[in-house]
């Protein structure tokens, strides 16, 4: 445990209002004048973060809700942002791809591309305090119509190459399929900007699949359900596309119905390039040492299978290439310290 802690890794899966830090969250109420459900950070942590019972990723969601309220205005948004960096550099995580979807922070008049900006701002100053790279994602929903993605998408494209990294589509899988939103990803790889999608997750291939071949993603969020069908693996295998695996977060929306069932190792196998991520600190109640202990316990990862994932989000991450090999020479400089070697 103490190795996982130390060691450097990334998170390429992580949402803004999805690690909001309860103790934070009682000081911008203060500041709003808003009253909140409890007084103090363990009695709101119910409100924010999921039960072991949680049936679906309908009933996660909902979580975000809590949160949302407090984060509307640039000074909160650039807060937490700033907060996402502190937490990754207690936790040794040296890069970071923080995802927010900027239309939830516009119900006080905010504009998207404002929201954006105050993101990218905390981003670059925990960068500068912390040691940490960063970067964001700007997320469509799904729940969205097409005129707010089409300003969220706009909002991305302004900041694309200053401090947004790519484009995701999130929110409720079940209900919406991605065959919605080919118009809206078609204008998105026209900007240049890099997909990743979220699919696969709560609901089947087809998804994945879709999400590839007619979207564009060049990442996938999760996909879980990829397994259902031997094409998309091989889809998957042969187009070297990065799958964003939470397995704390998997397991809670039912993803899958338990460790033992968890794809990971069989994907592994099959030759999938699987980065391991949190998604949701907080709502998940989980750290990137968390995600990796949970491997080790139930998988029975050794250290190299763990820097073995560390070396894919390399490989993954969405960075200019001298970048990426500035972030390479970084990790690979701090597993050394610890005896590890990083591959390729
Ligand atoms: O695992 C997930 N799957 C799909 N959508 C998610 C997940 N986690 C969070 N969000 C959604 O993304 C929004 C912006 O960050 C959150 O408000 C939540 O609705
Ligand atoms: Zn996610």
């Amino acid at each position: 445990m103490d190795l996982i802690r130390k060691m450097p890794k990334i998170d390429l899966h992580l949402h803004l209002d999805g690690c909001v830090k309860p103790s934070t969250l009682l000081e911008l109420a203060a500041a709003q004048h808003r009253i909140l459900p409890a007084p103090d950070a363990p009695g709101l942590l119910p409100y924010m973060q999921v039960e072991e019972e949680c049936r679906s990723l309908t009933e996660y969601l909902q979580k975000f809700d809590f949160v949302l309220p407090y984060l509307q205005n640039g000074e909160a948004l650039e807060r937490v942002a700033y907060e996402v960096t502190e937490q990754a550099a207690a936790d040794n995580v040296c890069y970071v791809e923080c995802r927010f979807a900027p239309m939830l922070h516009t119900l006080e008049g905010l504009s998207a591309a404002d929201a954006v900006g105050h993101v990218v701002q905390g981003l670059q100053r925990g960068e500068r305090d912390f040691g940490v790279k960063a970067r964001a994602i700007v997320i469509c929903l799904r729940s969205h119509d097409e005129s707010a993605n089409r300003e969220a998408l706009a909002a991305a494209v302004r900041y694309a190459g200053s401090g947004v990294a790519a484009v995701d589509l999130a929110g409720d899988e079940a209900s919406f399929p991605p065959s919605l939103f080919r118009s809206l990803f078609e204008d998105a790889r026209r900007s240049g900007l890099p997909v990743t999608i979220h699919a696969g997750e709560a609901a089947g291939p087809e998804n994945v699949e879709e999400a590839v071949m007619r979207l564009g993603a060049v990442r996938i969020g999760h996909g879980v359900r990829a397994r259902e069908d031997e094409a998309v693996i091989a889809m998957l295998k042969d187009q070297r596309i990065p799958l964003e695996m939470c397995p704390v977060s998997n397991l809670q929306t039912k993803a899958v119905s338990s460790w033992n069932d968890y794809p990971i190792r069989q994907y592994m196998e099959q030759g999938l390039l699987v980065t391991v991520n949190t998604d949701n600190p907080t709502v998940s109640g989980t750290t990137m040492s968390k995600e990796f202990s949970m491997l080790s316990k139930h998988f029975g990862f050794t250290a190299e299978e763990l820097v073995r994932l560390v070396a894919n989000s390399i490989e993954a991450a969405f960075l200019e290439p001298a970048e990426k090999e500035e972030l390479r020479q970084t990790v690979a400089g701090h597993m050394a310290a610890l005896g590890l070697s990083l591959p390729g």
